[in-house]
């Protein structure tokens, strides 16, 4: 039997990509309905060979999924909290990968609920093991960049709202060896032209792209350090949500309730 997928943030980009991944999986079928803004409600859209009714929140008291179904949230930051709300209050476990909202009180939530739920800000797999390298540096060596300066710009496409939750914890990571860089000083790109011409985005990628440079002046500026990470397209993240939706069925299996699992969780297992 397939596990049914309940879609939050649907028609948005990240939601329909990973959508079209659950359609065509032997494992996983969408739910009938998905989630989406007060804009959509009541439109229907096409996924694979599904018909997805779209619901707003207000009438979600309506809607009535089996036992077994797992959410995914690929939504807003000012909508993620409430949709954690529901999903904990209506013992839905979920995969969050929707960025910036408040993680501790999601956190707190989860905890204290009977469900459990994958959070992650970066789904995508190479870049995941990224983010743990630079976890394990910063709990291995605090402090060992002190006065070290850093340079964040990450650019996406132009109609992101928030600053990539992406470099936010990369920031964090470069806070605990040492440098501390307040992510308010995150450069955000956000405008087609600079993308193309100084951050070197192909054009046919404009509406739909990660790319991040951090760029470390340690010793007194005699020594730079660089890492960059880009991503094309969506679809990478979209696999590891898929990835992140069946280790949460193996966990739950194991009785896992009320445990906050990150994408590092979903590759160790
Ligand atoms: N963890 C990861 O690997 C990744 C995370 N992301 C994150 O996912 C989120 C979505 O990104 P993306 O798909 O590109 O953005 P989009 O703007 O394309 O999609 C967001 C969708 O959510 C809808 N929405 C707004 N409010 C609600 C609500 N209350 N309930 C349900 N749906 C709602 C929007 O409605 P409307 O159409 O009216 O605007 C829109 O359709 C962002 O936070 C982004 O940072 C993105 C890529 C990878
Ligand atoms: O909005 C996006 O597109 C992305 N959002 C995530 C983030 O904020 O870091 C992940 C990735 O950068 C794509």
């Amino acid at each position: 039997m397939a596990t049914p997928i309940f879609m939050a943030g649907l028609p948005g980009k990240m939601a329909a990509e990973t959508a079209a991944l659950v359609a065509a999986s032997d494992d996983f079928e969408l739910f009938d309905i998905g989630l989406s803004s007060p804009v959509h409600e009541g439109k229907t859209i096409a996924i694979g060979d599904r018909k997805i009714g779209l619901v707003a929140s207000d009438s979600l008291a309506a809607v009535a999924l089996p036992a077994d179904t797992l959410a995914v949230d690929y939504t807003t930051p000012d909508a993620a909290l409430d949709n954690v709300r529901w999903y904990v209050e209506n013992d839905v476990p979920f995969v969050m990968g929707t960025t910036s909202f408040d993680l501790d009180e999601a956190k707190r939530l989860v905890a204290a609920s009977g469900v459990s739920a994958v959070i992650a800000p970066n789904m995508a797999v190479p870049i995941v093991l990224m983010q743990a390298a630079a976890r394990w540096l910063a709990a291995e060596f605090p402090g060992a960049l002190a006065g070290a300066e850093l340079k964040v710009v990450e650019s996406h496409q132009a109609n992101k709202r928030d600053t990539s939750g992406t470099a936010k914890a990369l920031v964090a990571s470069a806070n605990g060896l040492g440098v501390p860089f307040p992510v308010d000083d995150i450069e955000k790109v956000r405008d087609p032209a600079r993308q193309q011409s100084e951050v070197g985005v192909p054009a046919e990628h404009l509406a739909g792209h990660a790319f991040h440079r951090y760029e470390l002046s340690a010793a007194a500026g005699t020594v730079q350090l660089v890492l960059e990470h880009n991503v094309l397209g969506r679809r990478v993240y979209a696999e590891g949500t898929l990835a992140a939706l069946r280790f949460l069925q193996q966990r739950l299996a194991a009785g896992s309730r009320g445990e906050v699992l990150t994408m590092e969780d979903v590759l160790r297992g």
